[in-house]
């Protein structure tokens, strides 16, 4: 189809996204009033991984993808992505359970600013805002209000706002958690799809042990607060070539399930 805007170069994620953690702890305040929120962490996770945090409320799960973020330094430890220490929009894109999409834009809009931001020419925004939308599953929408979406869209939408920087590494805080069931599970295929075509490497944070079986290659169960590591667990269940019912129904799936919702049942106890 003929088309007035240049054809965008096709999307790409960089190779990286490396977490390296050796005695992380983070306290929030000061002195007496401070409070040991994490840790202490230590984890090496290489490039391509999609990473899943669980673990009961408030044992620090956020506190961990914000340091990774580099939103916050951690108080003692050290804390590298691909060897560098984080830096808040360098290393990754951050997706939080609300969409946060700025509503004076369109949806296509959102998205362009964010192409913008990072450093994408102007007159290529507009056709990879196109292909960023498509790749989240969703089309003929970019010139919507973002109130006129529904809420599963609109993290759709925040989704793949965070891939526009092309950063190799993707961070998402209970993403899906005020989603319809339904909903949910559509986004959690379309996030594993992305993961697997891409080899973005993730980190998930979930209540859901569900969830965190279905999207992760590997599970960390943190313990109550300060959250340590209570179980680091590969899941290797096949990336590609299997329907999501048929995974989720596949005995190996199940082992895993009951594996990881044990030890999320024997922290919280
Ligand atoms: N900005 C802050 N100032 C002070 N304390 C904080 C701050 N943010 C988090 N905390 C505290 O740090 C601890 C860990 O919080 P965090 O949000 O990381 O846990 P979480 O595992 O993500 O919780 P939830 O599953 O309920 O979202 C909690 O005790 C929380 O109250």
């Amino acid at each position: 189809m003929a088309s007035d805007q240049p054809a965008a170069t096709p999307l790409t994620t960089p190779r990286g996204g490396a977490l390296s953690l050796r005695g992380v702890e983070h306290d929030y305040g000061q002195g007496r009033d401070a409070v040991h929120a994490l840790g202490p962490v230590t984890l090496e996770v290489p490039a391509g991984e999609s990473l899943v945090l669980v673990g009961p409320s408030g044992c620090g799960k956020s506190t961990l993808l914000r340091l990774v973020a580099g939103f916050e330094t951690p108080t003692r430890g050290t804390l590298t992505v691909d060897g560098d220490q984080p830096e808040p929009g360098r290393q990754a894109g951050v997706v939080f359970q609300q969409a946060r999409l700025f509503p004076w834009r369109t949806v296509g809009g959102n998205v362009e600013l964010a192409l913008r931001l990072a450093g994408v020419a102007r007159e290529e925004r507009r056709a990879r805002a196109g292909e960023l939308l498509a790749r989240v599953g969703l089309e003929g929408v970019a010139g919507r209000r973002t109130w006129e979406v529904s809420g599963g869209q609109q993290q759709r939408i925040a989704i793949a706002r965070a891939l526009a920087g092309a950063h190799p590494l993707l961070l998402l805080d209970e993403p899906f958690a005020a989603l319809d069931a339904l909903t949910r599970e559509r986004l959690q295929e379309d996030l594993r799809g992305v993961s697997a075509q891409t080899g973005l490497s993730s980190v998930f944070v979930t209540h859901s042990v569900d969830e965190a079986v279905f999207l992760a290659s590997r599970v960390i169960v943190l313990t109550r607060a300060p959250g340590t590591v209570a179980l680091d667990v590969a899941v290797d269940l096949p990336r590609t070539g299997v329907e999501p019912d048929e995974l989720r129904g596949s005995p190996e799936y199940a082992a895993f399930r009951a594996e990881i919702g044990a030890a999320v049942r024997t922290v919280a106890s």
